[in-house]
C-alpha cells in the first residue's frame, strides 16, 4: 500500500517556489528526504501536513485525500520538527496530558512503554532536555497514539553521533514490523547510507529524484577524465570540476556511453547533492 501520495505541488512564495512536487512512500518503509539549505524539504512537509496552503496539487494518505479527511488522517499522523521548543517550561507528564486529549486512540500502555525504552523522565521539564531526548519525546507522542506514517523535519540535526546512531536504530526498529513509515528530512546524507530504504531529493524547489536507494544512486555515474577530453562530454554533464588531475563530473547514467577515456565509479549522496548544486566549473 502506498502510504504517503504526494502529487503535484506547487506553491509559490515571493522568492522561491516548489513546482510540481511529486513524490511516494509505500507502507512499512523509511524514506529520506534530502536536499540543501533552501531547497523545499520544510515547506514540502509543512504542505504535506496541511499547515500551510498550497496552490495545487494534493496529498493522500493511506488512499485518502488529506483534504477531505484532515481531522482523520491526522490521527494516523506523527510529525516532529527539530529545533521547535513548545512549552520549555512545562514537565513532560504536563505536557503529555494536554496532548493526549487530541487523540482518540491515544494508548497509555505504548506510552509507559517508550517513555521507559527511551529512559525519559516524566518530571523533566522539556528546557531540561537534550536535543535527543526531545526528539525521542515527540516520537513517543507520535507513538503512543498509533501514528502510522511518522513525518520528521531534520530530527537529526544536532545530535551528537552517537545519539544520531541511536535514533537511526530506533527508525529501523520501527518499521520492521511493516506497519509504520516514516519520512524523515536531513542533509546529514550518512544519515540515509545508514537508514534509508527511499531517497527523494529536492533541489530549488523541484524533485530532481525519487527511488529506492540502490537505484537511486545507480542513475548515477563519476566521470573522471583528461581535460583535454572534457569537450566531448561537457554538454551531458550535469557539473564537474577541474584540478590538475583532469576533470571529475556527474552525468546521468543513460547519458553516458562507456568509453576508454573516462573512468567510472557510482557516486554517493552526498557527491550526487554537491555536483548539482554546482552551477559552473570550479577548480578544486
Ligand atoms: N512563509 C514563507 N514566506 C516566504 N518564503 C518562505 C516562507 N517559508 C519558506 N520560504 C522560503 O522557501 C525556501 C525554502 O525553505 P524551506 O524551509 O522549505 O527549505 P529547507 O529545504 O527546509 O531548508 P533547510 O535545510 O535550510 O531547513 C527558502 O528560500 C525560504 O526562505
Amino acid at each position: 500500500m502506498i502510504m504517503l501520495d504526494v502529487k503535484n505541488l506547487n506553491k509559490k512564495f515571493p522568492h522561491f517556489q516548489l513546482s510540481d512536487v511529486s513524490f511516494q512512500l509505500p507502507q512499512g518503509y523509511i524514506m529520506g528526504f534530502i536536499g540543501l539549505n533552501g531547497a523545499g524539504k520544510t515547506t514540502t512537509i509543512k504542505s504535506i501536513l496541511n499547515l500551510i496552503s498550497v496552490d495545487s496539487g494534493e496529498i493522500r494518505i493511506m488512499g485518502k485525500s488529506m483534504n477531505e479527511h484532515e481531522v482523520e488522517l491526522k490521527q494516523t499522523v506523527g510529525y516532529a520538527f527539530g529545533n521547535v521548543d513548545f512549552y520549555t517550561r512545562s514537565k513532560i507528564k504536563t505536557l503529555t496530558n494536554v496532548f493526549k486529549t487530541f487523540y482518540d486512540n491515544w494508548n497509555e500502555e505504548s506510552y509507559r512503554h517508550y517513555i521507559q525504552k527511551f529512559k525519559l523522565i516524566e518530571d523533566k521539564k522539556i528546557a531540561e532536555l537534550s536535543t535527543g531526548m526531545k526528539v525521542k519525546y515527540s516520537l513517543v507522542l507520535a507513538l503512543s497514539h498509533g501514528a502510522k506514517l511518522l513525518i520528521l523535519d531534520e530530527p537529526t540535526s544536532g545530535l551528537d553521533p552517537a545519539a544520531r546512531d541511536d535514533l537511526l536504530d530506533v527508525f529501523r526498529e520501527l518499521v520492521q514490523g511493516g506497519e509504520i513509515s516514516i519520512l524523515f528530512s536531513t542533509h546529514i546524507t550518512s544519515d540515509l547510507e545508514k537508514c534509508a530504504d527511499y531517497i527523494t531529493y529536492i533541489h530549488d524547489g523541484r524533485i530532481i529524484n525519487s527511488a529506492e536507494k540502490e537505484d537511486f544512486v545507480d542513475r548515477y555515474r563519476l566521470i573522471n577524465g583528461r581535460v583535454e577530453d572534457l569537450d566531448h562530454i561537457k554538454d551531458r554533464l550535469i557539473s564537474y570540476k577541474v584540478n590538475s588531475f583532469g576533470f571529475t563530473g556527474l552525468i546521468l547514467t543513460e547519458n553516458f556511453t562507456p568509453s576508454a577515456a573516462f573512468k567510472t565509479a557510482i557516486p554517493n549522496l552526498e557527491e550526487i547533492m554537491i555536483y548539482y548544486s554546482k552551477k559552473e566549473a570550479a577548480h578544486v
